[in-house]
């Protein structure tokens, strides 16, 4: 299973309820492209067949797909990724978590300044790129720390990699992340953001980010595949997501395409169960600064790399390719957009070859037809589609 980041399929139902009215990540940048879009592989497996009424431009609607294809709403409440990659695994979040437009309060910024015995500094919501021009020469004159967060439940901690050490940088994040478990404030994520360069001008986040989640409120369909002795493999942030809970084995990404790298390299592996294996660049790189150009470029090349995996494929593997939410770089602002997500399914012995899946009512159907393949019970509340398969 591939998370592509950020790479919704059009505004969700709900959508005005977020101000997203009107987001369409895929069908922007494929507007933005007037045309030059091209995603074969995408479009034989029937990424354009989702939506019949307005195909992604530059990706045919096909007569005869080679895969299944659908789309995927979200119930949970935020549109951030750990929601959606914990519904996908059949635990919707469906309370509130918090967030903060103004800063995050004083007693949590005074804990964390205690414990780190630095000086914290912007503390309010800010682009992480731009966080870092404004502030990183600041931060490391004064050996102090950047927090700052977004529209989404996250608390962000950004320093240089000379300033302070990496380690030293995941210690501070794991301490915030114990004042952040609820009940009085209970945040999605605190990510560690480093980076590195001379001055300014200069400055880039590194691979080193590390997303410290929740640990999942109840039992996911991957702990349930661990339990039945089937492995699970991570790739990229999917560890951090789910803290490592029913994962058996993870990779850790330095890029997409380190991570299709990963892919390959269990494509390999004998082993039965699942790889589940996000890509994070189209979201990071490309979705957050709102640049069409990169992010339908990137669509471009891992489109390459699933041809080269799709020939690679046996008889008895399944890919199935979806994301965790919109994060439209045509629209305003810099957060996720709420989507729907584009669900596409492959395998060289599907049964029932071009059959539409429809629009899913919950991304933990995903999870339900995973579990349903290894004939494990379900009680998740999501709605198996291996028959469809
Ligand atoms: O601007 P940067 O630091 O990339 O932040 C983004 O990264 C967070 C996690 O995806 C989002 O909530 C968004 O704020
Ligand atoms: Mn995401
Ligand atoms: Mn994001």
């Amino acid at each position: 299973m591939i998370v592509l980041d950020s790479v919704g399929i059009g505004a969700a139902a709900d959508a005005f309820k977020y101000g997203d009215e009107g987001s369409d990540t895929l069908g922007h940048v494929g507007e933005f492209f007037d045309g030059n879009l091209k995603l074969p592989n995408l479009a034989r497996i029937g990424l354009s067949n989702i939506r019949p009424s307005a195909p992604i431009k530059g990706v045919p609607f096909q007569d005869n797909p080679i895969g299944c294809f659908g789309k995927m709403e979200e119930r949970s409440v935020g549109k951030d990724s750990m929601d959606g990659h914990w519904e996908m695994m059949g635990l919707p979040v469906l309370q509130e978590l918090s967030t903060f437009p103004a800063g995050f309060p004083d007693d949590i910024i005074e804990k964390i300044e205690k414990f780190s015995g630095r000086k914290v500094i912007v503390n309010r919501p800010y682009s992480g790129t731009q966080v870092i021009h404004d502030y990183g020469e600041e931060e490391i004159r004064d050996n102090s720390l950047i927090v700052y967060t977004s529209g989404d439940s996250v608390m962000q901690i950004a320093a240089h990699e000379e300033n302070l050490p990496v380690e030293e940088l995941y210690t501070i994040c794991r301490y915030a992340r114990t004042l952040l478990n609820g009940p009085k404030y209970t945040v999605g994520r605190v990510i560690a953001r480093p980076y590195v360069g001379s001055d300014k001008n200069h400055f880039t986040r590194t691979s080193n980010r590390r997303d410290f989640s929740l640990a999942p409120t109840g039992v996911t369909d991957l702990v349930k595949l661990h339990d039945q002795e089937l492995s699970v493999i991570a790739i990229g942030k999917i560890n951090d997501i789910f803290s490592g809970q029913g994962i058996d084995e993870a990779f850790h990404n330095e890029s997409n395409d380190d991570g299709m790298n990963h892919i390959d390299a269990v494509l390999q592996k004998d082993f039965v169960g699942l790889c589940f294996a996000n890509l994070v660049d189209f979201d990071v790189l490309y979705g957050h600064r709102r640049n069409p150009e990169g992010f339908g470029q990137l669509l471009i090349k891992f489109d390459r790399r699933l041809g080269r995996f799709m020939k690679q494929m046996h008889d008895d593997d399944l890919i199935m390719i979806t994301a965790d939410h919109g994060n439209d770089p045509t629209y305003k602002g810099t957060d996720h957009t709420r989507e729907n997500v584009p669900l596409l399914a492959y395998s060289p012995s599907l049964s029932n070859v071009g059959s539409d899946l429809g629009v899913r009512l919950t991304f933990s159907d995903l999870g339900a037809t995973i579990l349903d393949n290894f004939g494990i019970t379900n009680e998740s509340g999501g709605n198996s589609f291996m028959d469809q398969l």
